[in-house]
């Protein structure tokens, strides 16, 4: 049976409290975040990102975005500082995006949205695998990219070449040797708070982590994105566009912000 959630008009992010009634949780994501509300925490350390591109292994279309998967079986990519306590392994990272480019991120700065958000996803090593880590209260750290329209971006076209071999669900290709490191931005300031994934199951298990520095992508790059399809090889075709759920209530949650 096919995953009945999406993001079309008939099963998006407004019907999934039906079968998933994390929806309606209190800490649910993305967010809205509002700058001046973010309050400077001085505890908060520096991010320690060490990605080994030996670690990345396939590109994938899942029906809702593509990901590229990485070998998570040692501690040679992980997250550690920032606002998590311990070591978390990088499982995957995907992105988000409009069918235009005024709007296709999950967070929002101040109201505004940006044409498409990475996030790269990371689980505690306290747990022994990612399905382990993915219910727990600390299980899962989440890092969010805004891409925003601008020079073209030479390592991300990396991921965008793959996109032709993978064009329906459930297609996948080989994707080795690929340095995640290089879709950061130069700064790692970031916000951060408690929240959750921003598809079903929508466990609440997430400290998301979203930097504050943008990295750039063209239009001619987001149409790369948008060639892609929601649907499987021989199925009348839906691009997969607007893959992104709208912002959720703050619900007396914190943002701190890592800079002041
Ligand atoms: N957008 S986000 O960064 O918040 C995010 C990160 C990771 C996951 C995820 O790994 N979900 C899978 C999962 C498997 C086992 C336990 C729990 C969750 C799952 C469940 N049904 N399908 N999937 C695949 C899936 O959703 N992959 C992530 C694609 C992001 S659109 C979802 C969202
Ligand atoms: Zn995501």
């Amino acid at each position: 049976m096919s995953n009945a959630w999406g993001y079309g008009p008939t099963n998006g992010p407004d019907t999934w409290v039906e079968r998933f009634p994390n929806a309606k949780g209190p800490r649910q994501s993305p967010i809205n975040i509002v700058t001046k509300e973010a309050q400077f925490d001085p505890s908060l350390k520096p991010l320690k990102i060490k990605y080994d591109p030996y670690n990345s292994r396939d590109i994938l279309n899942n029906g809702q975005s593509f990901q590229v998967d990485f070998v998570d079986d040692t501690d040679s990519s992980t997250l550690t500082g920032g606002p998590i306590c311990g070591t978390y392994r990088l499982n995957q990272f995907h992105f988000h995006w409009g069918a235009s480019d005024d709007r296709g991120s999950e967070h929002n700065v101040d109201g505004a949205p940006f044409p498409c958000e990475l996030h790269l996803v990371h689980w505690n090593t306290k747990y022994s695998s990612f399905r382990e880590a993915a219910d727990k209260d600390d299980g899962l750290a989440v890092i969010g990219v805004f891409l925003k329209i601008g020079a073209p971006n030479h390592q991300l076209q990396k991921v965008l070449d793959a996109l032709d071999f993978v064009k329906t669900k459930g297609k996948q290709t080989t994707f080795s040797n690929f340095d995640a490191k290089t879709l950061l931005p130069h700064s790692l300031d970031y916000w951060t708070y408690e929240g959750s994934l921003t598809t079903p199951p929508l466990l609440e298990s997430v400290t998301w982590i979203v930097l504050r520095e943008v990295i750039s992508v063209s239009s001619v790059q987001m149409a790369k994105f948008r060639s892609l399809f929601f649907t499987r090889e021989g199925e009348p075709q839906i691009s997969m566009v607007d893959n992104y759920r709208p912002p959720q209530l703050l619900q007396g949650r914190q943002v701190r912000a890592s800079f002041q």
